[in-house]
């Protein structure tokens, strides 16, 4: 414990009690309910994650874009019932404005298209990585930020931009060593549950509901879903005829069921067939169960799930070609996706694709006596300014310096000796090999 659980009195700076603990004398070196630390080792793997998506956002030709954490509320104001929504990280600030530590990233996204407007020529393909929140009743003491990779393709109608998104996400499992065997990605079209309620002549504003209520599949018995369907009004055989084709997973049904020519169909075998030609077609299939729990998509929806059902869904996307309209603006179509950095890194765990995260340093540079800390350092500054990574070390015995040297893998030891110094010499050892040699202090490469 950082401190002893004395009376406050023992942690007061002079007559005024100190401002960084409570009366109990004990800080809470803890960070926020549902929120991380990153101290350096996990540091270095999300350092390692965030380089595999800049990597591929780098392949599949995205720029990176950034945004404030902090967000007008009204971006996020939806009144479909969506968790994201119920769950707003929501404040007022001390302007009275009405703001939210942002859910998601998409409708930023949105902001900037509509805010850069005509300057900017279609399609746009932007990427970023940014930290998102949500409030939730720590009940479930589920977290409550994380940090969410998204790609987004603005300005391309057909689903080649889908496909696109699609290869983002097998290149990046593929970086990581993940296999088809491991992960699969459902894919499906919100105009499946749209032709559905076409043929029960279900009013168009029962749309985004009924697809908030079905994403809940898996989640809620499907007697809560039917109970959740018929509470908007919808009859029994239209809530049986949704759960129906809901549950199928060969498109050929599906083409049976809605009938040739329907547009949703015609999209996934599109879809499909365009998978054939990037080489990815076994990582995906149709499942008509997915609607995914946003609001605003409209056309092709896809999450990615491990096989073996132990995990939540690993990523999600799809097209959303109508948002931009619902904050005032001319739309463009648009698609994309969110991929989280919790899920994957419990995957990577289970089966064992961890990448060694252990430290490397190139130098250690260590003065024998303190007189001799003046050379080390002009010594170790001459090796970074020629890209060397140096652990300038002092104040230690050498034991604890060969011990440290063990500890974070340097490359070589160089040691400032009286006796050497004086003749204008330094001593190195290259620890992998234990070779030791002399050499001219300016030569050292
Ligand atoms: O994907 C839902 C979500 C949104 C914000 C923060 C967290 Br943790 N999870």
């Amino acid at each position: 414990r950082l401190f002893s659980s004395a009376s406050s009195s023992t942690l007061t700076h002079g007559d005024e009690a100190s401002t960084h603990v409570d009366a109990g004398g004990v800080v809470d070196v803890n960070p926020p309910r549902g929120t991380r630390d990153f101290p350096p080792e996990d540091m270095r793997l999300r350092t390692w994650l965030f380089d595999q998506f800049r990597e591929v956002s780098r392949l599949m030709a995205f720029e990176e874009v950034d945004f404030p954490v902090l967000e007008s509320e009204a971006l996020f104001i939806r009144k479909a019932g969506e968790e994201i929504t119920q769950q707003l990280y929501n404040f007022e600030d001390k302007g009275g404005r009405r703001v939210v530590l942002r859910p998601e990233i998409t409708p930023s996204l949105a902001r900037l298209v509509i805010k850069q407007g005509k300057s900017v020529s279609l399609p746009l393909k932007w990427f970023t990585i940014g930290q998102c929140w949500r409030y939730e009743r720590m009940t479930r003491g589920r977290r409550r930020e994380h940090y969410q990779w998204n790609m987004d393709i603005f300005g391309v109608p057909k689903v080649l931009a889908e496909a696109e998104l699609l290869q983002a996400i097998v290149l990046l499992f593929q970086r990581l060593g993940i296999t088809s065997s491991d992960v699969g990605i459902r894919v499906s079209s919100r105009k499946v549950l749209q032709a559905v309620l076409n043929m029960y002549s279900i009013p168009e504003h029962l749309f985004t509901e009924v697809c908030i209520i079905v994403d809940k599949l898996g989640k809620l018995t499907r007697e809560e879903i039917e109970k959740e369907l018929m509470s908007t009004g919808l009859s029994s055989e239209a809530v049986e005829g949704i759960i129906e084709v809901l549950s199928l997973k060969s498109l050929s049904k599906l083409e049976e069921v809605l009938g040739s020519g329907v547009e949703a169909v015609a999209d996934l075998k599109k879809l499909f067939s365009f998978a054939e030609q990037y080489g990815y077609a076994d990582w995906i299939c149709f499942d008509a169960s997915v609607v995914r729990g946003l609001a605003y998509y409209t056309g092709i929806v896809f999450e990615a799930f491990d096989r073996e059902g132990k995990l939540r869904a690993i990523c999600g996307g799809g097209r959303y070609d109508r948002l931009l309209s619902t904050f005032g603006s001319e739309d463009i179509p648009a698609c994309g996706f969110g991929f989280g950095d919790a899920v994957i890194v419990e995957l990577l765990k289970e089966k064992g694709l961890l990448p060694d995260m252990s430290r490397q340093i190139d130098d250690i540079v260590f003065p024998l006596d303190e007189e001799l800390e003046g050379p080390a350092s002009s010594i170790a500054s001459s090796l970074r300014k020629k890209g060397r990574a140096v652990d300038l070390v002092a104040d230690k015995r050498l034991k604890w310096v060969f011990k440290h040297a063990e500890r974070i893998n340097a490359s070589r030891l160089i040691l400032v000796g009286n006796s050497e110094w004086e003749r204008g010499m330094i001593r190195v050892k290259i620890l992998s090999t234990r070779e030791e040699f002399e050499v001219k202090a300016g030569d050292l490469e």
